[in-house]
């Protein structure tokens, strides 16, 4: 029999010392930026019933929830996804309060990808959800805060595709097929995999949809997609879509983000309860896309409030790949206590160091002799020995020399 008592299950990881730190920095400088909006942080549980998702089970593949029950009986999953939570929570206990709703998260989401045994499934995500409000104030406000976002995390680094959901959903429409050819055909304009494109809609009748989906993950890139967009198919609410989408693509422009925002039409999220636009944003060397988001309209609804949405998510661990670090400091001063009685002693002095500002740490050896060999060891440079009195010792990088005066 074999265990697995020494490694982590695929997908997952431990973080040490630095990416720790990296981490912390990205979701305070995300916090920080939310909060001076008017973002209040919310925190949902870990453990969600199936049913949340369940209902929304369209929403997001079944296969790639984790799922266990608890002692009812009952089906629970692992958290997939921040925002269908935060929609059961403003449903439900934040019903009432004052709209528009501003909330943000930092929350660990689970996600299996049985195909894909190196990707990460368990994913930090800090993110915002702006519920109620005009649409189009709303968008304007998140889009603007995740190109924002993306800023202040890569130093000008990064860009954020567009795309308007509602054009591909009218083509959908207007296409001659049963649902589970349109979802086949949604993951292949996802993946921009032409050639099996090609070959199912070789079978769906040929007409005008057919040929605007075959076109589909072409079309992106900058202004002049909208054009090829038009001519392509603007019927069953497909050049609403187009208008919509290009209005927010020249807001951005005016805002002086020209060279950071792509349109790409063929950008058919994972998450079905997209309604209007979407996004995504990337960094630059970052092969996966770092933020991802869109309005949702009828989600709410499924938890009984009717509230239109926009919101995003952005992979932490992803974005801690743009953030440097300070080389690590180790503590300035070691105390060690020459004997139990002096313990107590060593606890004030080490507070009061603190209070100085200085980094501190105990010594949990017996002896000066085993301390001051640790203390070289890590490379601390300063040794306090406390007693009746205090005694200092400065351990010279790479010398000893004054290890026994
Ligand atoms: N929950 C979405 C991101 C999002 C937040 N709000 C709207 N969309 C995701 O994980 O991709």
């Amino acid at each position: 029999m074999r265990y697995y008592d020494k490694i982590t299950p695929d997908g997952t990881r431990d973080l040490l010392f630095a990416e720790c730190e990296q981490r912390s920095q990205v979701t305070k400088a995300l916090k920080d930026l939310f909060v001076s909006q008017g973002y209040r942080r919310v925190m949902t549980p870990a453990l969600e019933f199936y049913d949340v998702f369940g209902k929304a089970a369209k929403y997001l593949p079944k296969e790639t929830m984790y799922k266990l029950t608890d002692s009812k009986g009952r089906l629970l999953v692992l958290c997939p996804d921040c925002t269908v939570p935060v929609a059961r929570l403003t449903a439900t206990r934040l019903k009432g309060m004052p709209l528009p709703l501003r909330l943000y998260y930092n929350h660990n989401i689970y996600r299996g990808f049985p195909e894909r045994k190196s990707k990460s499934v368990e994913i930090n995500q800090v993110g915002i959800e702006l519920i109620g409000g005009s649409s189009w104030r709303s968008d304007l406000e998140v889009v603007e805060l995740a190109a924002r976002s993306l800023d202040k995390i890569s130093g000008g680094k990064y860009r954020l595709e567009l795309c308007h959901i509602g054009y591909f959903k009218a083509i959908m429409g207007s296409l001659d097929t049963d649902e589970e050819t349109k979802e086949e055909i949604r993951l292949l304009i996802e993946q921009k995999n032409y050639a099996s494109l090609t070959d199912i809609l070789g079978k769906a009748q040929e007409n005008k949809a057919a040929r605007a989906l075959r076109k589909l993950p072409g079309l992106f890139g900058g202004e002049e997609v909208f054009e090829k967009a038009y001519e392509l198919f603007d019927e069953n609410g497909a050049k609403e879509s187009l208008d919509y989408l290009k209005e927010i693509y020249e807001y951005l422009c005016r805002l002086g983000l020209s060279d950071k925002v792509i349109i790409d039409l063929g950008l058919v999220n994972l998450a079905e309860y997209y309604t209007g636009i979407i996004f995504r944003g990337y960094f630059d060397g970052v092969g996966e896309q770092v933020l991802s988001g869109g309005r949702y309209d009828t989600l709410l609804g499924q938890f009984g409030e009717n509230q239109g949405s926009i919101g995003f998510g952005i992979n932490v661990d992803l974005a801690s790949q743009m953030v440097k670090t300070e080389p690590e400091k180790v503590p300035e001063i070691l105390v060690f206590a020459k004997d139990i009685q002096a313990i107590p002693n060593s606890v004030h002095y080490r507070k009061a160091l603190e209070k100085q500002g200085k980094t501190v740490e105990n010594s949990v050896f017996d002896t000066l002799e085993e301390t001051l060999s640790y203390a070289r060891k890590k490379g601390i440079l300063k040794v306090h020995l406390v007693g009746e009195e205090i005694m200092e010792y400065e351990l010279g990088k790479g010398t000893d020399a004054d290890e026994d005066n």
